[in-house]
């Protein structure tokens, strides 16, 4: 295979020298807040020697580099570059670190007539390392193309009449619970001889002992060869121990022996020197020497590496293929607070002994076919529906990255495990809260990369559609663990940052904000957000409901249900307070007190009064599907008294306000006014006789967004605006109602095309996809916010998986035009 015709290309086009990341002139309008938040900084990073959970004193500077990351879900990432380069790195859970190690290419070497005629590392840079190599591939004849989990590189080697094909492949499979965790990669090179003459083909992998920390020239790592035969398959590579105290592990590089194709090695060679060893061994036969026995220790201050090569003679005008493999094995792993070991979800299957790298490889090299099958499978549907632009397939795809290269974690939980060890008290009272977690394991992800909190739950509210599209079960057990959180406290007192008051990290029957740092202990501690005191905030208690319902909706998972629902009811009571008039609706008490956590609103609003209104409805479904008579009265008896308020306080004849407070920004127009719309429409509860808003409501406030967030803003080119003023000019009364954020105009455009507003929801999703991708050149690091003019805010962050929605919508569409059948049918199981 030559280049890929379906897979939509990326480019990084924007300088990284116009783009600022959030200006910290704008956030610090109060000047205690800046002391404490500075304070907090210091004992941090500078006495306690650990990291901030956001860092706002230290940006991740913007590097337009990324591509494809490598591996499954949960057992780390290693994200290569659109130049191919191995350049972020997240071993360790959650913990990144950018930083390319030049050492790790790709080269290749040819021969004809028995004599080497070509050999060149397949590398742009032409780094001071390595000077004994020849660096300086020339980018005009290569290509890189992405569709995640997969990505291809070609090479047309200049004068060579040699085309090669990288094929990288990662197993990210829906619905797949057991490849889908292996921390693997493979290289599959498609080689294209195009001459008249045969050509010996070597391909050789390079790679560091380590990820080009401090660490790796900490002393005490060491290589050795292996080789694994298994059903009559034979892989053979290189070992890397990489041997520190806290989370070993062992990467493999690996090929697959097969008629016609050889395997040699070098166990290692030193990275920091001229590498003209390996290069001359390779250059001299198109082979390594293939030493038997491990290597040395490295001693302190010394760094290693390795060398793997696979070899194939392609005939004239033939085709030939190398198959390699990138294997990491950090099988048991510690957060930051090194209280509790934990064992990675695809131990259940490897190991945990640290020794399953061969075995990894084995079975990477083994099965990527079937992989690339299923994927396959998975993405053609979409891929081929001429119906739908090339943009939106690359984004809808390429945003998935995320699932994996979020921070992203999957525990296995052992059958020995109780209750009680898994999470306090509260966990007794789910009664499928075990079966789940030892079936399926322990998943979290990070809010961003840069804003370090496992499973920041108001965010993830717009991304777990995602999740519930294409792994459920891990969208069950995410939910349990949030479930447990919910019934359990930590008294503990602390001082928040933006108030500077102090109050308990977690109060009961209350949804955190997140499971916990992972730089600390999560699940163990949660609430590492410590800016505002979110026991008050008015948002998460309902996205925990309309997740709980939704979830069942398109699972039809029955167990879950009860268990979720005297959760649902208990956060429901502690919501009910906020209805501080009785009037039914839910009241915001005049700080930022939900997801646009630096926006102030007051008093009933649309987003807030929007999702407690779907809340209270799905739970009076919830109730009908439980038999709960009562509480579904209960409920529905709120829903009236707040739908006729709602109605009354905010809607103005076009849109809903932003709030009822009848400040001077009131009358914003939010383009996420319709949250709790978005979620009914997507569990089949917006039909006309069980409607929350009225239809001509819903649909006049789209086009006003649409007219007035979309088109009036930069030209109609960049998605929604958070805010924008009736008369045309976004709201800059916060930091946030002039942003744009990227999974919020997702979801908007998922909300359009549930309403029928398609081509409206297109246009509005495009523009936030050609922003991001293309011009700011942020592809495989979307940020949470941009504004206009070139500022943005958080790279690489979890809600624009949310685009998912926009899948289900259009299914949901699509499901209803073949067979108009009652609204409560589940487009995903019909
Ligand atoms: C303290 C400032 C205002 C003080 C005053 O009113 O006098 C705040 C003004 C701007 C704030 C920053 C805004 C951006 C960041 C938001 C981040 O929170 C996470 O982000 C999500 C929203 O993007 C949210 O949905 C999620 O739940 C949160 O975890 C917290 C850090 C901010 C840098 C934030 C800090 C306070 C301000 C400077």
């Amino acid at each position: 295979m030559t280049r890929s015709e379906t897979a939509p290309s990326i480019w990084a086009t924007a300088n990284a020298e116009d783009c600022l990341s959030f200006p910290l002139a704008t956030a610090f309008p109060s000047a205690c807040w800046l002391w404490r938040y500075f304070k907090w900084w210091y004992k941090k990073t500078r006495i306690e020697k650990k990291s901030a959970f956001i860092d706002l004193l230290c940006a991740v500077p913007l590097q337009q580099i990324y591509g494809c990351p490598l591996g499954g879900i949960g057992g780390g990432t290693i994200t290569r570059g659109w130049r191919g380069e191995f350049c972020r790195w997240q071993l360790n859970p959650g913990k990144y670190h950018y930083e390319t190690v030049i050492t790790d290419q790709f080269t290749v070497c040819l021969r004809r007539k028995g004599q080497t005629v070509y050999q060149q590392v397949l590398s742009v840079e032409k780094p001071s390392a390595l000077q004994g190599w020849n660096w300086g591939y020339c980018g005009r004849y290569a290509f890189y193309h992405a569709l995640y989990p997969r990505a291809w590189m070609v090479y047309e080697l200049p004068g060579q009449n040699v085309v090669l094909t990288c094929r990288q492949i990662s197993p990210v499979i829906p619905h797949d619970y057991k490849d889908s965790s292996l921390p693997v990669g493979v290289f599959i090179w498609e080689v294209e001889n195009n001459s008249e003459e045969p050509v010996d083909v070597s391909i050789m992998f390079t790679l560091q002992n380590g990820t080009g920390t401090k660490g790796d020239g900490s002393g005490g790592h060491w290589n050795e060869p292996f080789a694994l035969q298994d059903s009559g398959e034979r892989v053979a590579g290189v070992l890397l121990h990489h041997c520190t105290p806290i989370n070993p592990f062992t990467f493999a590089v690996a090929a697959r022996e097969k008629a016609g194709t050889v395997i040699t090695h070098l166990t290692a060679f030193d990275p920091v020197g001229s590498g003209r060893d390996v290069w001359q061994d390779l250059l001299q036969d198109g082979k390594l020497e293939s030493p038997t026995g491990k290597s040395k220790q490295t001693q302190k201050g010394e760094v290693t590496a390795a060398a793997v090569c696979a070899s194939c003679t392609v005939p004239a005008r033939g085709h030939g293929t190398l198959e390699l493999a990138l294997v990491w094995d950090m099988p048991r792993v510690h957060f930051g607070s090194k209280e509790r070991l934990h064992l990675r979800r695809y131990t259940r299957f490897f190991g945990s002994n640290g020794d399953a790298a061969p075995a990894l490889s084995h079975y990477a090299l083994t099965h990527y076919k079937e992989w690339e099958r299923k994927i396959e499978a998975w993405q053609k549907p979409i891929l081929e529906d001429s119906q739908l632009p090339s943009w939106y397939k690359s984004a809808l795809f390429n945003e998935l990255y995320f699932m994996t290269d979020g921070g992203t974690i999957w525990l296995d939980i052992p059958p020995d495990c109780l209750p009680q060890d898994l999470q306090g008290p509260g966990a007794a009272k789910l009664s499928h809260l075990l079966p789940v977690l030892h079936e399926y394991g322990r998943f979290a992800y990070l809010e961003g990369q840069e804003y370090r909190m496992y499973n920041t739950y108001d965010v993830h509210f717009y991304a777990s559609f995602a999740l519930v599209m294409l792994w459920p079960k891990l969208q069950i057990s995410l939910q349990y663990d949030i479930a447990v959180t919910v019934l359990n406290e930590d008294m503990q007192p602390r001082q928040y940052l933006v108030c500077g008051k102090t109050a308990q990290v977690k109060l009961k029957n209350v949804v955190p904000h997140d499971i916990g740092d992972p730089d600390d202990e999560p699940w163990q501690r949660v609430n590492a957000y410590l800016m505002h005191d979110t026991a008050n905030w008015k948002d998460l208690n309902l996205k925990f409901v309309l997740q709980v319902y939704r979830d069942y909706y398109l699972t039809h998972d029955a167990l879950y249900l009860q268990d979720m629902w005297p959760v649902c009811q208990a956060v429901m009571e502690s919501e009910l307070k906020f209805d501080t008039d009785n009037d039914g609706l839910i009241e915001n008490g005049g700080t930022a007190d939900q997801t646009y956590d630096a926006w102030v609103v007051n008093g009933a609003s649309a987003y807030c009064g929007g999702l407690w209104l779907a809340a209270v409805r799905m739970m009076c479904e919830m109730a009908e599907v439980l038999g709960d008579t009562e509480t579904r009265q209960k409920y529905s008896a709120i829903l009236q008294k707040g739908k006729e308020s709602f109605e009354r306080l905010l809607w103005n004849g076009k849109y809903y306000n932003y709030d009822s407070s009848g400040s001077s920004t009131s009358s914003s127009i939010m383009s996420d006014q319709c949250a709790g719309q978005w979620f009914l429409g997507a569990c089949g509860l917006d039909q006309k006789e069980v409607e929350v808003f009225p239809k001509s409501h819903i649909v006049s406030a789209l086009k006003t967004i649409f007219e007035k967030n979309v088109m009036s803003f930069a030209g109609g080119t960049m998605g929604a605006v958070n805010g924008m003023r009736p008369d045309g000019v976004p709201d800059t009364s916060s930091v946030q109602s002039s942003e744009v954020w990227v999974g919020v105009v997702y979801a908007l455009a998922a909300t359009m095309i549930q309403e029928g507003l398609v081509q409206e929801g297109f246009h509005t999703a495009e523009g936030c996809y050609r922003t991001v991708w293309e011009n700011l050149g942020m592809a495989f690091q979307t940020p949470e916010a941009y504004c206009e003019k070139k500022v943005y805010r958080s790279l690489a962050y979890m809600r624009p998986l949310s685009i998912w929605s926009m899948q289900l919508a259009l299914e949901s569409k699509a499901h209803r035009a073949l067979s108009p059948t009652p609204p409560q049918k589940n487009p995903l199981h019909p």
